[in-house]
């Protein structure tokens, strides 16, 4: 009898349990991810140490392998195309439009060997994945001052020929889930234009499908990610610059809304 009495609250608490469960969902997915980064990178470490002695753009390939199962626990799928598109020679920048830390995953789903990354300095100070992104020979940028990271990136076009590396570079410069790729900066494009070699843009489709973070939602998803022909930068020059930074944008972002299926987000109704 005291169990029956009990089912009607039950009831009336089973749509509030429905709610909470996929916030809860969220955020648990969401630690995880952290934590498991966190973990894997500890492992990672001796790895990387006895494999290539320090830092090593070659430690790429144990961090690649590493994290290649994590879709696996978060639900996500990646369906790749445009892999013809890598087989290119020798170096060339990567640029990608930049949505999440989860970009990551299909960051490590296509990279190439002897690939790098250009990344916010303060990554640096992320624990283990900090150490883990030094071991890896990704080049850090102080975001804050243009004239530093401008240096630090000419000495990288260098270090790119001279070690036969190749760089990934978020072009928008930092996190975007807005519907729509952000305006891009400039540093990919005289980094490839300084080292003479080409750019291969890849996309990723939108995460707004699965992953809400107003919403406190995270789904099981599919991402889209589309390698596409690469841009020769043989010949040109600085003035170049703004075309072919104009260029990748226009390819970027109608692929970007091709394969995301979605329409940019508008500021809102019109006032009257
Ligand atoms: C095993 C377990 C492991 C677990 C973890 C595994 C982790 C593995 C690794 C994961 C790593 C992922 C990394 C992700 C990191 C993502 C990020 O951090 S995104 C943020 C950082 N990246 C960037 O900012 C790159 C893009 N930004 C730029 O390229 C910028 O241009 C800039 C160089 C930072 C300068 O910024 P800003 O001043 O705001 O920008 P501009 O307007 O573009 O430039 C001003 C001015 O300067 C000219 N210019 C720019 N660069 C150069 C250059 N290299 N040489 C000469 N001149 C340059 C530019 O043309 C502008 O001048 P103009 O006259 O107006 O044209
Ligand atoms: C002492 C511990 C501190 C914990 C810090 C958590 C570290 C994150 C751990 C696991 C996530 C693994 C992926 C790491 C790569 C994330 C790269 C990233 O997405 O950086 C953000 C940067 O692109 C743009 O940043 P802004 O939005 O411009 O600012």
């Amino acid at each position: 009898m005291d169990v029956l009495w009990m089912a009607p609250p039950l009831l009336l608490l089973f749509p509030l349990l429905m709610w909470t469960s996929s916030t809860f969902v969220y955020y648990f997915k969401k630690c995880f991810y952290v934590a498991w980064m966190m973990v894997l990178a500890l492992l990672a470490i001796p790895l990387c140490i006895l494999k290539s002695g320090g830092r090593d753009v070659e430690n790429m390939r144990v961090i690649r392998s590493l994290v290649r199962h994590v879709k696996y626990f978060l639900g996500l799928r990646f369906d790749v195309s445009g892999w013809e598109h890598l087989q290119t020679e020798g170096p060339y920048v990567i640029i990608s439009n930049h949505q999440s830390s989860l970009d990551v995953l299909g960051l490590m789903e296509i990279l190439p060997d002897r690939c790098t990354m250009i990344a916010k300095k303060e990554l640096i100070y992320a624990g283990t994945v900090g150490l883990i992104c030094w071991l890896g020979g990704i080049v850090f940028i102080n975001r804050k001052k243009t004239s530093d990271a401008k240096s630090v990136m000419i000495d990288a076009a260098k270090t790119m020929l001279d070690d036969q590396i190749r760089l990934w570079v978020f072009p928008e410069g930092t996190r975007n889930q807005k519907g729509d790729l952000l305006p891009f900066k400039k540093g990919a494009f005289h980094l490839a234009v300084q080292a003479q070699v080409p750019i291969i843009p890849v996309v990723f489709s939108s995460y707004s499908s699965f992953y809400l973070r107003k919403q406190k939602q995270f789904n099981s998803g599919t991402i889209r990610l589309r390698i596409l022909p690469k841009i020769e930068t043989k010949g040109l020059t600085c003035d170049d610059i703004p075309s072919l930074s104009d260029k990748s944008f226009n390819l970027m972002r109608s692929s970007f809304l091709s394969i995301s299926n979605s329409v940019p987000q508008s500021n809102g109704p019109c006032k009257h």
